[in-house]
């Protein structure tokens, strides 16, 4: 019996290994010298959903970005930049298990409207039944541009419940605790079938699990931006649970990357005033990929991250993400936190 979704995370593996290099190539030739913020999270949305159309055409695209602003755009070669990498990330051999099956080939480059188009299919709302796919074609922006973590993140979701999830890393050591040994991982879950890690060319899988946690070898993976998490809601959490080693602070879903490695023990993300809504692309696959290492993902309350409910989780009740050993404990202290904090707030 073939495992279920086996098209599906071939066709994802190699979207996302396509825009790793594409991204890679961005930072190199443009990043490094000039700032042009948006060039690679278009060209790599434009990639992935080419591929994904190519694929499966009748699925649906939650995507972050959208073109209108660069269907807009004039004078400043900008639009043709995205385009001419992003068909040199379409048709490129990379080597190895080459998948020019589900790129374009050499000599299929599409055109400007074509790869306007396909960002544009990333506009799906989402919603509770069927299946759709979920594109943050550069998660960590920021991190990206300052040369940090970032990362390229693809899932399947089907009927609210995200079935595969593809994360590529470029900038990740391979070992956060051996940097010399390189850099460059892709992390992949199948629902049932569990997680692995994978180099940057596709090769070498390792299963994943999150081993047994104490709160001495505890640490907290949190956001770099401030304006994103809550630091010090982290603090005072750490504080409650005896944790004395600092957090380790990294942009994008490289910390759900992490934590199902092995390291850290727990990404804490709380919010950090009314009103940001939490993003599905920005946690899906970090979702299925820490289940399927063994780990829970919930929101403060203990709840599960709800899928189904359009582009957004919702209201915004924070998110944990930890071992199971790990999990309720941290659980407990974020509540305890939240109620001190409620009490601080009424006196
Ligand atoms: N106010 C607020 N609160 C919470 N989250 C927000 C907020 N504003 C933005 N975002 C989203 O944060 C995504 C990046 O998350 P990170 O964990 O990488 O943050 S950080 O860069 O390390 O601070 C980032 O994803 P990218 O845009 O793909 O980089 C945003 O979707
Ligand atoms: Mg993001
Ligand atoms: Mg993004
Ligand atoms: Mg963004």
């Amino acid at each position: 019996m073939s495992l279920p979704y086996t098209t599906e995370k071939q066709v994802a593996v190699a979207a996302v290994r396509r825009a790793c290099v594409l991204t890679n190539s961005v930072f190199n030739k443009l990043v490094k010298n000039e700032t042009l913020t948006k060039v690679g999270d278009y060209a790599a949305q434009a990639v992935i959903s080419s591929i994904l159309h190519r694929a499966f055409p009748e699925d649906p695209i939650v995507g972050e970005e959208d073109a209108a602003d660069l269907r807009a755009e004039s004078g400043t070669g900008m639009r043709e930049r995205i385009i001419e990498l992003a068909n040199e990330a379409l048709v490129g051999e990379l080597g190895l298990d080459d998948n020019v099956e589900w790129g374009m080939g050499p000599g299929q480059e599409k055109t400007t409207e074509e790869l306007l188009d396909a960002i544009d299919r990333g506009n799906y709302p989402g919603g509770p039944s069927g299946r759709m796919w979920t594109i943050d074609p550069i998660d960590g922006t920021k991190g990206f541009l300052r040369g940090e973590q970032y990362a390229v993140c693809l899932s399947l979701i089907v009927d609210a419940q995200v079935e595969i999830g593809v994360i590529g890393c470029p900038n990740l050591p391979v070992d956060l605790s051996k940097p010399e040994q390189g850099t460059g991982c892709i992390f992949v879950a199948v629902r049932g079938h569990g997680a692995e890690q994978l180099t940057l060319s596709g090769a070498s899988p390792e299963p994943l699990s999150i081993p047994a946690s104490t709160s001495e070898n505890l640490n907290f993976l949190e956001s770099v931006e401030a304006a994103h998490s809550s630091h010090s809601f982290n603090d005072r959490v750490s504080a409650l649970l005896g944790i004395t080693r600092p957090p380790i602070r990294m942009d994008s879903q490289a910390k759900y990357c992490c934590l199902a490695r092995g390291e850290g023990g727990a990404y804490l993300r709380m919010p950090t005033g009314v009103g940001y809504r939490e993003k599905i692309w920005d946690h899906a696959p970090g979702q299925v990929l820490v289940e399927e290492a063994g780990g829970i993902v919930t929101d403060s309350r203990g709840q599960p991250l709800n899928f189904g409910l359009g582009r957004t989780l919702g209201e915004n009740f924070g998110v944990i993400a930890a071992g199971k050993d790990v999990h309720p404990r941290v659980l407990e202290a974020v509540q305890k936190a939240l109620s001190e904090e409620k009490e601080k707030a009424r006196v």
